[in-house]
């Protein structure tokens, strides 16, 4: 089984993932893309590199029983996906307190506000596969326990039930 973690940075998936009780392999892909060069270039205005996903499809080619962690991790297959939320003035915070720059903690806030993630995921891999959690107010361990959830079929698919508009 492949299980995919993404959301808009900020939400906690690198985190979340850390505090999971699995027997599947964990995979911090925005690790993985630096380590094995998995990049086409590099964004100098936003201090980041493009990731080279058809690279980073054939170093996951054959890994079986992987949760890849990423907010690309959606734009590769996967069985199920689960889709971290945090409200926008949370998040800016997270991100502000993690040391990101302002206008990179606005610009990602207001696209957790515009669903952007969420929207990409229900667009690639359908309703029926999507497991959207709210991390606003909750713990880490908490949302790892609702991760495990997804994972032994316990928790219903769920998408567009978190709104975040009134931050628009
Ligand atoms: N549930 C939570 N409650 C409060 N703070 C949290 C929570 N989860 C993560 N954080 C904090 O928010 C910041 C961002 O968390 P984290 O790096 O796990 O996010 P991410 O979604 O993996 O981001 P990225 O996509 O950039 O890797 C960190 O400083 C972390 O300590």
């Amino acid at each position: 089984m492949r299980v995919a973690v993404t959301g808009t940075p900020g939400t906690g998936k690198t985190t979340a993932t850390e505090h999971l009780d699995t027997d599947l392999d964990i995979v911090h892909l925005n690790d993985v893309i630096q380590e094995e060069d998995l990049y086409t270039e590099v964004d100098e205005a936003r201090d980041s590199k493009v990731a080279d996903l058809d690279a980073v499809r054939d170093w996951l080619d054959g890994r079986e029983d992987v949760l890849v962690e990423s907010h690309l991790s959606h734009l590769l297959d996967a069985d199920r996906v689960v889709v971290l939320r945090c409200a926008p003035g949370e998040l800016e915070r997270r991100l502000i307190e993690r040391g990101e720059p302002s206008e990179k903690a606005e610009e990602n806030a207001e696209s957790e506000a515009l669903d952007v993630i969420l929207s990409e995921t229900v667009r690639d891999h359908g309703k029926p596969n999507v497991y959207e959690i709210d991390t606003t107010d909750r713990d880490p361990a908490a949302v790892a326990d609702d991760i495990e959830a997804v994972l032994a079929g316990d928790r219903d698919p769920s998408a567009g039930e978190v709104d975040f508009t009134e931050y628009l």
